[in-house]
């Protein structure tokens, strides 16, 4: 095991850097990087004694002191049983408030942010013992590839302000905050728990599992470091998913699952028969022990967003240690919500579209599959209808659980005539499993392309045609009304999602990134191993590619043949007919004067006029790139092929070794490519050069040559 380092920050700050081995310059880079994050750790203690001044800060602690005897004797008061009878029983079951030790539950908006189904506040009731709920939050979780997008962080506090008003009312516990420092690492963590392992004797800690890389390593050497300390026992429970990606037994090579591989149907018949339902989701817990006495935290405090700065409140915390950590008293302090001047005000704009309450919550979900699952099939591509679940956000955060979610769909679609049962929706929920699968065997998928031969494709980086896309400026009618309703709501259904990034990238040819990137600070739903995957698909890259280009006129009439969803979006055409609302340019003159559209002006003028020729180029560009590429990264057949690690019995090398070490070994294999990039007319110049140069056959590259490695190479290749 290495000493705890704070390889978290280095990730955020390099990506990359984890998933391949450092060269020198990278080994120097890193060093410096911890070097100064020591540096700033150790000037940060002094800096927040500075800021209070001695006696400023002797005056500040008395004056927390009175606050808080008062706060204690209100505390003892708002634990009296609860009138509505929800947290009755508590005292029944006897939770000792006598027992010596306290669990913790440390809640992190990865799949936990929930009452029902959650076996966190399960196992709590089973210890019986006091009980503290906490939620941490540093800078680090907010940069990065792999962090929460802006647009979502407002929409997780609203979230997280919501549970804990439910967990106060039915079982009178509270969520406590705590602030890490900005490039906080396992170390960190280590020392918060260490510290509420001494002021509070808490000796279990309960959390959510987190799938995304960075995130699951952090989680693997804190859990490893406090349970060396030899006091601690930690469980940490799957919240988040239907199965664990190394549970689903894919591998790709049964011929039952026939079908390219990464592909959603070899994935789903794999699932379907290896991994079976998941387990039923649980009711939620009827009461909870109670927190216990003397809690270190200061006293809450309410604040509207906005109107606090947060660097204004810091002060308010409890700064603890060497200030790797502080208790602070509300989740506005915690720096969750991105506040600021330049800022977005997502919580004015994008909340107003949001019940985010999770009763309310399963009650949608109750109302999709009663009203919309029996048409789903034929209407799940019309964006002038609500078709969709629009759970999206809740399924991420894991406000609603995703077993609940299963289970009902298929009760409900047992209770459906058999025509109007849909395959489609049924199998929403393992595409999700094949995104979350995807990202744990190719960890860099959100950051460079699988194909890694496709990072040498040249893209079209002019700013100005990236900020009209952002900012749905290109007039086409469908791609502006996405971009905009995914600007005030956070949120876009999924043919409008694919309509948007197929424009950007087979019409403007730009790069996938930019999509991404700019969902992952937009999106409230923004997971990040789908939209790892949706991009990579969309811009031909990953383990799928997709097998069409969207069309932004004829699209735009399939999926709002009324004109509601561009009328909704788009105001400023509302008044043009039905005929011309999806392209207004070909409206005569007369008729956009009659709808005061005037083109240049109340609307954009088109940003791309000849859709033929832009798509000629963007072909262009990857039958270019195809040809200066090595031969063996593809099959005599022009299908590309990338480098697989091994996955044997559904398990990477992640299992094996038991901690999150990175994939050692790997096989060549061929995925899907379009025939348009496989065929004429740079194909043919590709099979020529192909022809010239002998392709190797699969050969399988060893990173790790142990002789037991070899091995199970030969046993994978043949
Ligand atoms: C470029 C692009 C980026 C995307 N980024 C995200 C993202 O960051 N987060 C996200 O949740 N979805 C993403 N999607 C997938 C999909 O668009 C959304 O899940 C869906 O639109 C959410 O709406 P809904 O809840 O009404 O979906 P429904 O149609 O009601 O489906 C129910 C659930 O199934 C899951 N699901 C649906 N489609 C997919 C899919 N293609 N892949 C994996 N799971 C799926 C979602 O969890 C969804 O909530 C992206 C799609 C594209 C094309």
């Amino acid at each position: 095991m290495q000493p705890l380092e704070c390889r978290l920050a280095t990730f955020v700050a390099k990506p990359a850097s984890l998933l391949r081995r450092h060269s020198s310059a990278e080994k120097s880079w890193l060093a410096q990087e911890r070097a100064s994050l020591f540096q700033n750790k150790t000037q940060r203690g002094p800096l927040s004694f500075q800021k209070f001044g001695t006696s400023t800060r002797r005056a500040y602690l008395n004056m927390r002191k009175t606050k808080r005897r008062s706060s204690e004797t209100s505390t003892t008061e708002a634990r009296r049983p609860h009138p509505s009878g929800l947290a009755s029983g508590r005292s029944a079951a006897g939770p000792s408030s006598a027992s010596s030790s306290t669990t913790i539950i440390w809640l992190r908006g990865r799949g936990d942010l929930r009452v029902y189904d959650n076996p966190l506040l399960v196992h709590a009731q089973r210890e019986k013992q006091p009980l503290i709920i906490i939620f941490t939050w540093s800078q680090a979780d907010a940069t990065g590839p792999f962090s929460y997008g802006d647009a979502q962080r407002a929409f997780m506090f609203s979230v997280i302000d919501e549970l804990h008003r439910d967990l106060k009312r039915r079982y009178i516990q509270d969520i406590h905050y705590v602030r890490l420092r900005d490039q906080a690492c396992a170390s960190d963590y280590v020392e918060l728990f260490d510290y509420l392992g001494k002021t509070l004797r808490a000796n279990v800690l309960l959390l959510a599992r987190r799938y995304e890389p960075p995130w699951r390593q952090l989680d693997d050497e804190i859990e490893h470091a406090l349970k060396t300390m030899n006091r601690w026992k930690v469980f940490s429970y799957n919240m988040h998913l239907l199965h664990e990606p190394g549970a689903v037994g894919y591998t790709g090579d049964s011929p039952a699952t026939f079908g390219h591989f990464g592909t959603l149907l070899p994935f789903y018949r794999a699932w379907e028969r290896n991994a079976g339902h998941p387990p039923q989701p649980s009711e939620a817990v009827s009461w909870l022990p109670e927190a216990p006495q003397n809690l270190p935290w200061p006293e809450t405090f309410s604040a509207t967003i906005g109107d606090v700065n947060a660097s204004e409140v810091i002060p308010e915390c409890r700064e603890l240690s060497t200030s790797s950590f502080s208790l602070v008293p509300s989740l506005q302090s915690t720096g969750l919500h991105p506040v600021g001047a330049g800022v977005a005000r997502w919580d004015i704009t994008v909340m107003r579209s949001w019940d985010v309450r999770e009763e309310a919550v399963r009650a949608q979900l109750r109302q999709f599959l009663q009203d919309r699952l029996p048409r789903y099939e034929s209407s799940k591509s019309r964006a002038d209808r609500q078709s969709v679940s629009r759970l999206s956000p809740f399924l991420a955060l894991g406000v609603v659980s995703v077993r609940e979610m299963y289970h009902e769909t298929r009760d409900a679609l047992r209770r459906l005539p058999e025509h109007k049962r849909s395959k489609t929706f049924a199998r929403r929920l393992i595409w999700r499993e094949l995104a979350y699968w995807t990202l744990h065997h190719f960890p860099e998928a959100a950051m460079e392309p699988i194909r890694s031969h496709y990072t040498t494709q040249e893209w079209n980086e002019d700013p100005e045609l990236i900020a009209a896309w952002q900012q749905g400026r290109t007039g086409y009618p469908l791609i502006d009304a996405g971009m905009r309703q995914l600007w005030q709501t956070g949120w876009m259904p999924q043919n409008i999602r694919m309509a948007v990034a197929s424009f950007l990238i087979e019409y403007l040819n730009i790069h996938w990134m930019h999509g991404l990137q700019w969902f992952h600070h937009t999106l409230v739903d923004l997971d990040i191993a789908i939209n790892a995957m949706m991009w990579q698909n969309a811009g031909r890259s990953g383990l799928d590619m997709w097998n069409f280009v969207i069309h932004p006129v004829t699209s735009s009439r399939t999926s709002d043949p009324t004109g509601a969803y561009v009328r909704q979006w788009i105001p400023e055409l509302s008044q043009l007919p039905n005929e011309f609302i999806h392209a207004p340019w070909a409206a005569p003159e007369s008729v956009r004067q009659a709808a005061a559209v005037r083109l240049g002006d109340t609307y954009p003028e088109r940003i791309v006029n000849d859709l033929a020729e832009a798509r000629r180029r963007s072909k262009r560009a990857v039958l270019e790139m195809r040809c200066r590429t090595e031969p063996h990264f593809f099959n005599d057949d022009g299908y590309d092929r990338i480098r697989v690690p091994i996955l044997e019995t559904g398990q990477s090398r992640l299992e094996h070794t038991g901690r999150s070490a990175g994939p050692h070994l790997y096989v060549w294999r061929h995925v899907f490519t379009r025939r348009e990039f496989r065929g004429a007319p740079f194909g043919t110049l590709l099979s020529e050069q192909a022809a010239s140069t002998k392709a190797p056959q699969l050969q399988p590259v060893a990173l790790q040559d142990t002789p037991a490695a070899q091995g199970k190479i030969a046993e994978e290749a043949s």
